[in-house]
């Protein structure tokens, strides 16, 4: 009865098939933040809308040198027009008049009253930035799916946009189970353990546009299980941590099947987070991830995020490599792809010594997780490795 573990890219394209964004709504522009876009962004302006200056100085017209006639600054252009000889003191973003061919920066200018001389004319065209040089009303900025970010945020304001349409919020439960867990860590038994992975997959999952639910931990118990499971029949993804193994105490796959839900996979061959499961249940997607913090985190951030980008709309779902050096010799790799814990040092990674999946300190002191493949051989110092940047705020 036991199937074969799934390759990573095949467990994570079959639990993509299944999902679909929730709806989208409009909404004011600043609420859009970490949202996906559901449409693409079109400029309902032009950028910039007229000629600027892009240094303070004069706006001139001709060789030189010029009079002084006048100011145009940010929000009360110059309201004239110079001819040759002619100039008027500029501020950066300012308007550029009508006759002006280059700016004059102010430390290169020489000022006396009216009369405004330069020993080096800047070229025709200096320091002027173009109206429409950016967007032009009407011009697609950004696509579909892509998140709307800080730079993303003040593109849109730049852009005319009032409101945006995104994708919504999925709808995330996750539940820690365990006889062990207790929810408080202060009153914490020698045969008990302070439940963490429920907090560590919400803290992951809201670098994400989601609304989370969460619960006491749940006990090993069957129908205890199974009723969370019906409570939480209206989130857009269960994730459920703990019991995914073979052990007599690992519920995961009873009580999901118990609850109505169909399994599609048990199992991926990667290290940590070999038991992970996937299952639905009409629209709704069930993850069942190892209970072992680290195989929790890693599956969490391999699969869980993954899944909810899909949900909240976004085009680019994967978690992603960057290649980056190795600091110190990286042993040969074991029989199951793994996922190195790393530091971060000055000079590239350190895979760590301590790659236990419950090991949470390690963890903590990682910066990076290094993907190496099975049966890889040992890789020297220096080489490039793809490894996923966790930012998780460990920089050595
Ligand atoms: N005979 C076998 N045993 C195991 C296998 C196997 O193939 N054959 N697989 C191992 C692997 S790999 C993993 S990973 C673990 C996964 O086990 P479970 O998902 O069943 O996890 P539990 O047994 O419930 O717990 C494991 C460990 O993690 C602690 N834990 C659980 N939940 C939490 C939580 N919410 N917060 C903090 N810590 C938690 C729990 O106390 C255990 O220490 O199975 C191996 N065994
Ligand atoms: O797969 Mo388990 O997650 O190695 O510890």
């Amino acid at each position: 009865m036991s199937q074969p573990a799934l390759s990573l890219e095949d467990a994570l394209a079959r639990m993509l098939a299944k999902l679909e964004p929730v709806a989208a709504l409009d909404v004011p522009v600043d609420e859009a933040l970490g949202h996906y876009l559901a449409q693409p962004l079109t400029a309902a302006r032009t950028q910039p809308p007229a000629d600027l200056s892009a240094m303070d100085g004069y706006a001139i017209c001709g060789v030189g040198p010029w009079e002084l006639i006048g100011e145009s600054r940010c929000g009360q252009a110059f309201d004239g027009a110079l001819v040759t000889g002619q100039t008027v003191r500029i501020s950066t973003g300012a308007i550029l008049p009508a006759g002006a061919d280059r700016i004059l920066i102010q430390e290169n200018a020489t000022v006396d009253g009216k009369q405004v001389a330069a020993e080096e004319i800047p070229p025709e065209g200096r320091h002027i930035r173009s109206k429409a040089f950016e967007f032009s009303d009407g011009d697609s900025l950004l696509e579909g799916g892509v998140r709307i970010g800080a730079a993303q945020l003040a593109l849109a304001r730049s852009a005319g946009r009032g409101s945006l349409s995104v994708t919504g919020r999925p709808k995330v439960t996750i539940l820690d189970t365990g006889d062990e867990l207790v929810a408080d860590p202060t009153q914490c038994a020698t045969h008990q353990i302070p439940a963490s992975n429920a907090a560590m997959l919400s803290a992951l999952a809201g670098q994400e546009p989601t609304t989370i639910v969460r619960n006491a931990p749940l006990p090993d118990h069957l129908d205890t299980i199974v009723e969370a499971l019906q409570a939480n029949r209206d989130a857009d993804l269960i994730v459920i941590t703990g019991g995914a193994s073979v052990g007599d105490h690992d519920l995961a796959k009873p009580a999901l099947e118990k609850a109505g839900a169909e399994l599609d996979f048990w199992k991926v061959a990667m290290k940590p987070g070999k038991p992970l499961m996937v299952a639905t249940r009409g629209q709704q997607l069930i993850l069942g991830l190892p209970g072992n913090p680290v195989s929790s985190f890693v599956t969490g951030y391999l699969f869980m995020l993954p899944a909810i980008r899909r949900l909240a709309g976004a085009s680019a779902c994967l978690s992603r490599t960057i290649d980056l050096p190795l600091a110190k010799d990286c042993p040969a790799g074991g029989v199951r792809r793994e996922f190195l814990r790393a530091a971060w040092t000055q000079d590239g990674l350190v895979p760590l010594v301590e790659q236990d999946s419950s090991a949470l300190l390690a963890l903590s002191r990682a910066e990076a997780l290094i993907d190496r493949a099975a049966h890889a051989d040992g890789t020297k110092a220096g080489t490039y490795v793809p490894a996923y940047w966790l930012g998780n705020g460990a920089i050595a």
